[in-house]
Order: C-alpha cells, then structure tokens, then sequence
C-alpha cells in the first residue's frame, strides 16, 4: 500500500535494475549535501495556530502565468524512460492530471513536443502547465532553437539550470560503470535540426565558461519568464536581479553536483531575504511530506519541487504511480494546512517554524 511518497521509494527500488537505482537516489561524492536536504526540514518544526481554520483550504497558486492546483511542481528529471517505458508521456499526463506544473527536462528521452501533446491530450478543457529547463549550451544557435522549439511546443517559461558548470560526480554511477543511456534511449531534444548525421543527437555540453552574459543574451532572445535553478549564494540572487531574471529555483541539484553546500531550507530565509520580495523564490531539495512544503512556504518559497518522489512514482506505477505521488502530496499539504490552523497558502508566516533544539531531531 502506498500511504506516502517514501513507499514509492521501497516499490522503485525492487523494480527497477540497481544501476538506474542508484543513478536516481544517488548523490555526488559522499552524498553529505544529499542526506543534509531531508535533514534540513526534519531539524525544523512546526507551530500550529489554533482556532482559526476554515473548511476547506485554498491551495492553488498562479506562478509566471501559470495556474496550478498546488504549490508543488515537478522539478526536472532526466531520462524517464530509463524507468518506465512511457518516460515523460506518463508523467506529463499525470502532472496534467493534477493541475501541476511539470518543468520538462532538457534531458527528457521524449521529445519536449511530444511531451506537451501528451499533456494536452490528457486536460483537452484546458491548457497543462508546462516549463522548460534548459543547460545553456554554448552553440548560442543550438540554444536559441531549443528555447523556441520548447515556446512552440507550449512551454511557458524557461528553468535555466546554473549549478552545473562541469557534471557532478557520482560515485554511485562510477562504481556501476552507468555512463551512458542504453540503446535506444536518447536525449530526444538535442536532435540535430540542421548539420550533422540525419537523426544524430548531440551530447549535452556542461561548460565551466557560460556567464551572466549568456543570461543577457538569452534574456534578449526570448520574452518568457527566465528562472534561475541552482543559485545558492545570496550575492548570485542580488545579481540575477540586475540582469534581469524573472524568478529563482533555490536548488542543489538534490545533492548531485557540488557536494558539501548547505540543505536548500537551510539557506531559504536567507536567499528570500535576498531577493527582498522582487522576484518569486521556489525551493527544492528533499521535499517529501506535506509539512516539507508547508515548512518551505511559511520560510518564504512561494512554492516547491520534487524530483526523485516523482521518479519513485513513474517507476513504480507509471502515471498512476506519479499521480497518486502528487496526490498524496496535495493530500499531506491540505492536512498540515488544516493542523495549523491556516485557511490558505497565504497563513503560512516565518513564525510557525522553529528550529528544533541540536540534538533533538
Ligand atoms: C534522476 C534525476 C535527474 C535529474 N535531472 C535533472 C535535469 O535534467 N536538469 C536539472 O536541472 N536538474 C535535474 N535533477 C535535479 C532536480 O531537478 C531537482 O533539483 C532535485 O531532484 C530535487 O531534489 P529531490 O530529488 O530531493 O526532490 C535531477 C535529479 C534527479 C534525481
Ligand atoms: C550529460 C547529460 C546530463 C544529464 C543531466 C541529468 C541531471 O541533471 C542529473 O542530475 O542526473
């Protein structure tokens, strides 16, 4: 019986082969920043009002333009049919489904087009949430085709993943010798359009090289909202307002690429403050229950992702496997909402978290 998104974890791990196991759960190095993101929410606690609630919670939100049923969104996953032969048909029809906004992995092994049909097919009365992460790669005209195959394909605005100057090592993935997607798996938007051998497909290029210059540009190349993903230090936040950046995803990778940086809930107030209210912050890390988001909100996120619960959920059950995931999410959420006394997202306020006392949690 699934009752939370850590069953999903336990179903995953006996279906699917150990190596795509680990190239999911792992994290770099000595996995420290991986196990400090869920640590980090278990060290805070909540402080419920009461006598104030109300029946029935408000938990939708309205994020760049895009309305969602809550605020929990799908952050980006590479490689979805490594785990379920459907890939990222099945999950976009599931976050469809749930009213949630799914960021689309530049790394998807369904072609991003593909992807949003799938998600349209599934709400025909409306149109799915649908944003696109993007490696900037530094072929600045590979780029600019990629953002606007993903604009024309629906997505409606841009997750531009800047922790990732050179990929992050796993020692899992070193010691299984995973290095490359298996036969017929690939990357399915880094086709080449024009050049190249009919069909190929690029590699991703992580470059050490890209600046707040490639912000600019792309900035200049496109009117969709820019989110930065993977900031982590408050003077990066300061400046990604100076060059124009529409909002931040405060992120670690979920401990894949630099080991060693703090939980994103830890370094939350902090980047909120920041920000000073100009641009929304969103937050993910080791997001697995209810009171995980509504701990993230209350710091200041105005809204929050999961990757591996995701994940868990596509390869345990496909799409009822990841709808049933953001479900209990949604459930948990509206549950912690009730318990604290808060009637909508907009109660959540810095006072009713408390750091729990060292050594105690
Ligand atoms: C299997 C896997 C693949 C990922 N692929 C990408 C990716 O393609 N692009 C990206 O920006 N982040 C990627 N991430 C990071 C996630 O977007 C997200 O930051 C992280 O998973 C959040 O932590 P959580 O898994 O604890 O929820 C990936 C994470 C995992 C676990
Ligand atoms: C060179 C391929 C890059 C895929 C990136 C996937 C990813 O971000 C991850 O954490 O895994």
């Amino acid at each position: 019986m699934f009752l939370n998104v850590r069953d999903f974890e336990e179903v995953a791990r006996t279906r699917l082969d150990p190596v795509y196991y680990d190239y999911v759960a792992g994290g770099a190095r000595d996995e420290v920043t991986l196990r400090a993101n869920e640590e980090g929410f278990q060290r805070l606690s909540l402080l419920p009002r009461v006598l104030r609630g109300r029946e029935k919670r408000e938990l939708d939100v309205s994020l760049f333009g895009s309305r969602a049923s809550m605020p929990v969104l799908l952050s980006p996953t590479a490689f979805h049919r490594l785990v379920h032969p459907e890939g990222e048909l099945a999950t976009a029809r599931a976050a469809a489904a749930a009213g949630a906004i799914m960021i689309v992995s530049m790394a998807s092994t369904v072609a991003v087009e593909e992807v949003a049909a799938a998600a349209r097919a599934a709400v025909p009365d409306r149109a799915p949430a649908l944003w696109f992460q993007l490696y900037l790669q530094p072929d600045l005209e590979f780029t600019e085709a990629l953002v606007r195959r993903a604009t024309e394909a629906g997505c409606t605005a841009l997750v531009v993943t800047v922790d990732s100057p050179v990929l992050g090592l796993s020692e899992r993935n070193k010691r299984n010798g995973f290095t490359d997607l298996p036969e017929g798996l690939r990357c399915e938007n880094l086709r080449e359009l024009r050049g190249g051998e009919p069909g190929s497909v690029r590699q991703i290029v992580m470059s050490p090289e890209l600046s707040w210059e490639h912000v600019d540009w792309l900035r200049r190349h496109t009117s969709l909202p820019i989110l930065l993903k993977g900031v982590l230090h408050p003077e990066d936040a300061r400046l990604a307002l100076r060059h124009g950046v529409d909002g931040l995803l405060l992120s670690n990778h979920g401990g894949r690429q630099l080991d060693s940086v703090p939980s994103t809930v830890d370094l939350l107030p902090e980047m909120v403050d920041a920000v000073g209210g100009r641009i929304p912050v969103l937050l993910d890390g080791g997001v697995r229950r209810g009171t995980d988001v509504v701990k993230a909100l209350a710091l200041g996120a105005a809204a929050v992702g999961v990757g591996r619960p995701v994940v868990w959920g596509l390869a345990a059950d496909g799409e009822r496997g990841v709808r049933r995931v953001l479900e209990l999410l949604r459930e948990e959420l509206d549950h912690t909402l009730a318990l604290c006394g808060a009637g909508s997202l907009r109660d959540l306020t810095p006072d009713l978290v408390r750091r729990t006392p060292a050594g105690r949690g």
